[in-house]
């Protein structure tokens, strides 16, 4: 707990701006200056009336990824998640340094560049018509990625284009995914308070967008970081009030080292509801804009070393194993101590 406390009142106070996109290329300026005010000061904000991807083509995604998740899970495994590629079907198997236990969910992650290869579920999980959809609901999200990211390049005095540049999903070094998320219904069953859909994380991205849906809740942030580095939470959780439609976006740790720290990634977290709370499945989508393997990270001040954004994510990797295997001895070690 690295956050002073009298910091704490006013960052309990602090609100997910809501910002909306209607008439976007007459309004860029005003909704450009809004964006990088709510990444400066909170890490998420809200996008709302985007033109694409419209609700309609983002129910059309949940309700395909409903279908892929009520599969057996013997269909679902045929594309079993490769780790080191960030791509195919893991079920309950990440475990975050917050917490030691795994997520109580499934998830399933895609990547443009692979659409042809064994990391996609095959026809008869996802038939060719569901493929192209999630395809073009890749493109759509992109395409809002890009128009956000911009405002970050000119705010950090980089060229507009610049992290445009840095994206290009269809070369074979690309790293953005899109991630399809189910929280099993739970009903009548009461977790440990260790145990959580998923627990506290910082995204290792540039920029994250999360699809959720109304009644579906659970998701949290804490603000309040103050370097990318550090695992450092606050107690004071703001919930997300998820909306069929609205596009949730937060900042993650390589923008922020590549913002110097000026834009913030929040670390979040989604609770295990209690028997008595709303137990029934939660579905999310993520869209995890990663900049291409052989971008190199560079902040404008050069706060920290220049990397590429592949050796970011493997010591981003490295660095959360570390502190699970420390907290896993701290966990030791307490109950050692307990059993004293
Ligand atoms: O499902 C959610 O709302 C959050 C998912 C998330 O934070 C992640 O996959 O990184
Ligand atoms: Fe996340």
């Amino acid at each position: 707990m690295n956050i002073p406390s009298e910091t704490k009142s006013s960052i309990k106070s602090r609100t997910i701006p809501k910002i909306s996109l209607h008439n976007f290329s007459e309004r860029k300026e005003e909704i450009g200056k809004q964006i990088i005010n709510a990444a400066e000061n909170v890490g998420f904000f809200a996008l709302v009336n985007q033109e694409s991807p419209s609700p309609v083509e983002i129910e059309e995604i949940f309700e395909i990824s409903r279908k892929f998740f009520s599969l057996p899970k013997e269909v679902k495994a045929k594309t079993p998640l490769i780790k080191t590629e960030n791509a195919g079907w893991e079920h309950k198997s990440q475990i975050r340094p917050s917490t030691g236990t795994p997520d109580q969910k499934e998830s399933l992650q895609l990547q443009s560049h692979r659409r042809h290869d064994y990391s996609w579920p095959d026809d008869d999980a996802l038939s060719p018509e569901e493929k192209d959809k999630m395809q073009a609901f890749m493109r759509s999200s992109h395409k809002l990625s890009m128009e956000i990211l911009s405002f970050f390049a000119v705010a950090l005095g980089f060229p507009e284009d610049y992290f445009r540049r840095a994206h290009q999903v269809d070369l074979p070094d690309a790293q953005n995914t899109l991630r399809l998320l189910h929280y099993h219904n739970i009903e009548g069953t009461e977790y440990p308070s260790t145990y959580w859909r998923a627990g506290a994380h910082s995204d290792f991205d540039c920029l994250t967008l999360l699809y959720q849906r109304t009644g579906e809740d659970g998701l949290e942030v804490c603000p309040g970081r103050e370097a990318h580095t550090s695992f450092a939470q606050g107690d004071s959780w703001t919930p997300v009030e998820p909306i069929t439609g609205e596009i949730v976006c937060n900042i993650g740790d390589m923008m922020m080292a590549w913002s110097d720290d000026r834009f913030k990634s929040l670390f979040h977290r989604v609770r295990c509801p209690k028997v008595g709370e709303n137990q029934k499945a939660r579905y999310s989508i993520a869209y995890f804009n990663q900049a291409n393997k052989n971008i190199m990270v560079t902040g404008p001040k050069g706060k920290y070393p220049r990397m590429t954004a592949h050796q970011y994510i493997l010591d981003a990797v490295a660095r959360n194993f570390r502190q699970l295997e420390s907290s896993g001895e701290m966990a030791k070690m307490n109950s050692a101590q307990r059993a004293a």
